[in-house]
């Protein structure tokens, strides 16, 4: 609403003003720095990466327009989409070597690039005509004026910049950025393919402002390389992301008028362009020490507090009345589906079950430290199959092994007939491996609804694409936030909720992956009894629905009451594999790991011990 009234507003100006040349040009440079703000939001905003060399797109831009209108004798106007795509290359290029890592490195190279882009113009005489520049001819239209259609192009690139970044925002491909920003390795085990989802995003955010350089060039009729090529523009635009509101989506706008705004005041009262670096660096300052997350955001939280929300109060009362588990199109491995269809219920796992996850002679050393010792495991389809063994026997890092947090030092993962074990981890999550955590990684700064819909089970254009706010995707969230009983909670950040009803959301952003097996690390652990009681519910409902399970769990009753068979871990290796009771009895699991509480009486008939209840307690 309040964005329509401005941009209708800023439309009439030159209709109201059309002999006004100098707030007209104040104007279209504002637009002009909102473009570049808005853009660098998609890669550094939503995708969290930041990029101190992004004016170098503009400066491409500029001579791609530039010289190809010198060369072909056209108005670079016409060719001002060219530099566009120049920019859109570069960023690719820069990203495909750049963005396979993760962390720093990229902020020191995008400044490395932008000085880069500064030396090659300046030498590459025969094509940049150097340190000269090119001069372009001048508008066609009529000097008086001059800015007017200028105004118009620019305004116009601003909308659709705007208009992009917004459905960037509401796609799963805006979701998977900012669970990037929010925590890497988590995205990665989701499903986002994070080296694809930053190189894209560092393209997307690198075409609009080449386009917008190319229509600069003719703006100003001169290039050269010290002014397309200055640091001081690329302080600029994070200068007016940082004040607006970094993530946003109209705070890097806000935020260019503003920065635009002070720049001119600077340039006029301050004593020329030199007083401008140092106002620059005041602001800079200031704004990280007093508005570190920017003015619409401070507005925003400001707003909220003064009229706050009706938030009910977070017990467990919406997980006791969940709705019932449903599945998706992934087809179920043919065993399940076939007992599935068969038993219309759950049929437990067998030893005659085919492997649906085989862990083959795999290591993992920390230094000195074997965590993991050439560790044997298989999983057969449709079983509850439990991992238990003391603290530090490995069982997390197995996990991270296969789900490919970390990599094996030797062995062999097979996962659905498939070797995985050099995968990555988005790769795993597509062919159906999820994973939930010890310690829940949900993405804070999410709501919980974004959280559930953020997983991608498969590295189509279409998935990545697809509108996460409303449709399918966002109703197969909401439908797997009822499976847990958390569906009226899908508004509220993942962070304000109970750690238990964090785990239960995990579990639903697992189900997303439409997983074939879901790794799940303690997830009694920290929850209370009537919640546990309901995830057991669920995990056994999913079973029967042809999900297997491989559980990590210290909460033995409840391990002995849902888990068929149990595996026992001790220092990397099993020690132990069988059903429950025969485990429970084992003189090996006992010394090892269960003690003497669980050692059967002389007296006591062959060991079977009362499975208690799913709620916590160790009966004993
Ligand atoms: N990233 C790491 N760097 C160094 N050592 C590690 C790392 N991760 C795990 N370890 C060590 O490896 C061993 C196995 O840890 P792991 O977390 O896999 O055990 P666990 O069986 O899951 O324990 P718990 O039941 O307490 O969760 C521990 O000694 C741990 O300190």
């Amino acid at each position: 609403m309040i964005a329509g009234l401005c941009l209708v507003a800023l439309l009439m100006y030159p209709v109201v003003n059309p002999w006004e040349p100098y707030p007209q040009a104040v104007l279209l440079l504002g637009f002009l720095l909102a473009i570049q703000a808005s853009s660098w939001n998609i890669i550094s905003g939503y995708g969290g990466y930041t990029s101190l060399g992004h004016s170098m797109f503009l400066g491409l831009g500029s001579y791609t327009a530039g010289i190809l209108a010198l060369r072909w004798g056209v108005n670079p106007l016409w060719v001002a989409p060219l530099g566009g795509v120049t920019a859109l290359v570069i960023a690719v290029l820069i990203g495909s070597v750049v963005l396979r890592t993760r962390g720093h490195a990229f902020v020191i190279i995008t400044i490395a690039m932008l000085l880069a882009a500064q030396i090659i113009a300046t030498n590459f005489q025969s094509l940049t005509q150097g340190s000269d520049g090119i001069t372009l001819e001048l508008p066609f239209w009529g000097r008086d004026f001059q800015n007017i259609p200028f105004y118009y192009i620019f305004l116009s690139l601003l909308v659709l910049t705007v208009l992009f970044s917004a459905w960037l925002r509401r796609t799963k491909f805006g979701a998977g950025l900012v669970a990037i920003r929010e925590d890497e390795g988590k995205a990665a085990s989701i499903g986002v393919n994070t080296t694809r989802f930053k190189i894209v995003a560092y393209a997307a955010s690198a075409f609009m402002i080449g386009t917008a350089g190319g229509v600069y060039a003719y703006y100003l009729t001169f290039i050269n390389p010290i002014g397309s090529f200055a640091i001081l523009g690329s302080v600029l635009i994070v200068l007016a992301t940082l004040t607006g509101g970094r993530g946003t989506l109209y705070g890097p706008v806000i935020g260019a008028f503003i920065v635009n705004l002070v720049s001119e005041a600077a340039t006029v009262y301050g004593g020329g362009s030199q007083s401008r670096v140092l106002i620059f660096g005041l602001a800079l300052m200031l704004v990280v020490l007093f508005l570190p997350k920017g003015i619409l955001p401070t507005v925003e939280a400001w707003c909220r507090r003064r009229h706050p929300a009706e938030v009910e109060y977070t017990d467990q009362a919406g997980a006791l009345n969940r709705g019932p588990v449903t599945t998706r199109e992934r087809p179920l491995p043919e065993v399940v589906a076939a007992g599935v269809a068969d038993e219309g219920a759950r049929r437990p796992g067998s030893g005659d079950d085919p492997p649906l996850l085989d862990v083959r002679g795999v290591s993992k050393r920390f230094g000195g430290l074997t965590a993991v010792d050439g560790a044997d495991l298989t999983v057969r389809q449709g079983t509850i199959t439990a991992l238990i063994g003391p603290n530090g026997s490995g069982k997390t890092t197995l996990f991270n092994l296969i789900t490919g947090g970390m990599a094996a030092d030797s062995g062999e993962i097979w996962f659905d007939g498939r070797r995985i074990d050099g995968m990555r981890p988005w790769k795993r999550g597509h062919l159906g491996l999820g994973r939930t955590y010890q310690v829940t990684r949900l993405f804070k700064e999410m709501t919980v609804q974004q959280n559930v819909v953020a997983p991608l089970p498969d590295s189509r254009w279409r998935t990545m694409l697809s509108d996460a706010v409303h449709g399918h995707e966002a109703d197969r969230a909401r439908e797997l936030l009822d499976i847990v009983g958390l569906g009226r909670m899908a508004d509220q950040p993942a962070g304000s909720l109970s750690f238990g009803q964090q785990k239960l959301v995990e579990l639903a952003q697992v189900l997303m992956l439409q997983p074939k097996l879901i790794l799940l690390d303690e997830p009694a652990g920290g929850v209370n009894p009537s919640l546990l009681g309901r995830l057991t519910e669920v995990i056994r409902e999913l079973n029967a629905a042809g999900v297997t399970f491989l559980i990590v769990e210290h909460n033995i009753p409840l391990v002995l009451e849902l888990c068929d068979p149990v595996v026992v871990f001790s220092h990397g290796a099993p020690i132990a594999e069988g059903p429950p009771e025969r485990i429970q009895a084992d003189p090996v699991v006992l010394d090892a790991y269960l003690g003497d509480d669980w050692r059967p009486a002389a007296t006591d008939p062959p060991a079977h011990h009362s499975p208690g209840t799913a709620t916590g307690e160790v009966v004993r």
